[in-house]
């Protein structure tokens, strides 16, 4: 936990920030809601209300935005495909999530940015490090899309490198499930969630909650990750003022 909620007069309705500056690493494949592809409305909807409660508190916020639920590199669907062709259309599908979360956080009454990895300057803004923390400076969202703009990295990487690069203070894995668990709590019911875990731990046994690059360089840039539920109403507020939820991976 830091120490940064005294200085950064983020208060709102009874509730105190904990944190100044957070990344988000919103799951594409999570956004489904229970669709079998694509975006689901009412996810994304729930969503952008938790990030405008975020906001509102007068926390800097970025996000970083996957593309499972359109395209994953590593999918059935690409099989039999060259993978860096196929991660480049991973990358194009976050930034389609990206102008999505955009569009819904206007609606929500959230002004938000993109950024690209990626230049594809007639659709979004190039990735330019000044200006993402200005505009978080200025209170505003902002989405890095296109991952970390290389074949075979993965959006949960790119979180922890853009994580870095802005010095946030704790990255926030969303989630299909709302922690880190001894064992898939998908394909192991008996699997039961840790309260926290350091990153070697983690490594050690292979926890696949997130890929051991993004893993290992928020562990090497002593970057906290909590990883916590996107369904659950309210958890991202919970993490943000530093409240028991989800799991806290640490160095
Ligand atoms: N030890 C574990 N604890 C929690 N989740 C795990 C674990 N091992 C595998 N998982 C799976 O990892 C998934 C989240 O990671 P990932 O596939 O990267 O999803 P995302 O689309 O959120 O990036 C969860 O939905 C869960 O089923
Ligand atoms: O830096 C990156 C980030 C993403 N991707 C591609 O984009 C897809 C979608 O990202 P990810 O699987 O991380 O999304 P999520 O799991 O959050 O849905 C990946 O499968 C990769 O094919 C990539 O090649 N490089």
């Amino acid at each position: 936990m830091t120490d940064s909620a005294s200085t950064s007069g983020a208060q709102g309705a009874g509730t105190k920030a904990a944190y100044r500056r957070v990344l988000l690493k919103l799951s594409g494949e999570a956004l489904m809601g229970s669709d079998s592809y694509g975006i689901n409305r009412q996810t994304i909807e729930q969503m952008c209300q938790q990030v405008a409660e975020v906001n509102r508190l007068g926390v800097e916020l970025a996000v970083v935005i996957g593309g499972g639920n359109i395209f994953r590199g590593v999918s059935s669907g690409a099989a039999g495909m060259d993978r860096a062709t196929a991660d480049y259309m991973g990358m194009l599908a976050t930034v389609m999530n990206a102008l999505a979360l955009q569009d819904a956080l206007r609606q929500t009454g959230v002004e938000a940015r993109v950024q690209s990895a990626l230049n594809i300057e007639q659709i979004v803004e190039p990735y330019i490090r000044p200006k993402a923390l200005r505009y978080l400076e200025e209170g505003k969202v902002v989405i890095f899309a296109a991952g970390t703009g290389n074949p075979f990295f993965t959006t949960d990487t790119a979180a922890a490198l853009r994580g870095a690069e802005i010095n946030a203070e704790l990255i926030l894995k969303a989630t299909k499930v709302d922690g880190v668990y001894t064992a898939d709590p998908v394909k192991d019911p008996s699997a039961t969630r840790y309260r926290e875990i350091t990153f070697d731990e983690a490594i050690m046994r292979n926890l696949k909650v997130m890929d051991a690059a993004a893993f290992a360089l928020c562990r090497d840039q002593k970057l906290p990750l909590k990883v916590f539920s996107i369904f659950k109403t309210g958890a991202l507020t919970r993490v943000v003022c530093g409240e028991d939820e989800g799991t806290l991976v640490h160095v």
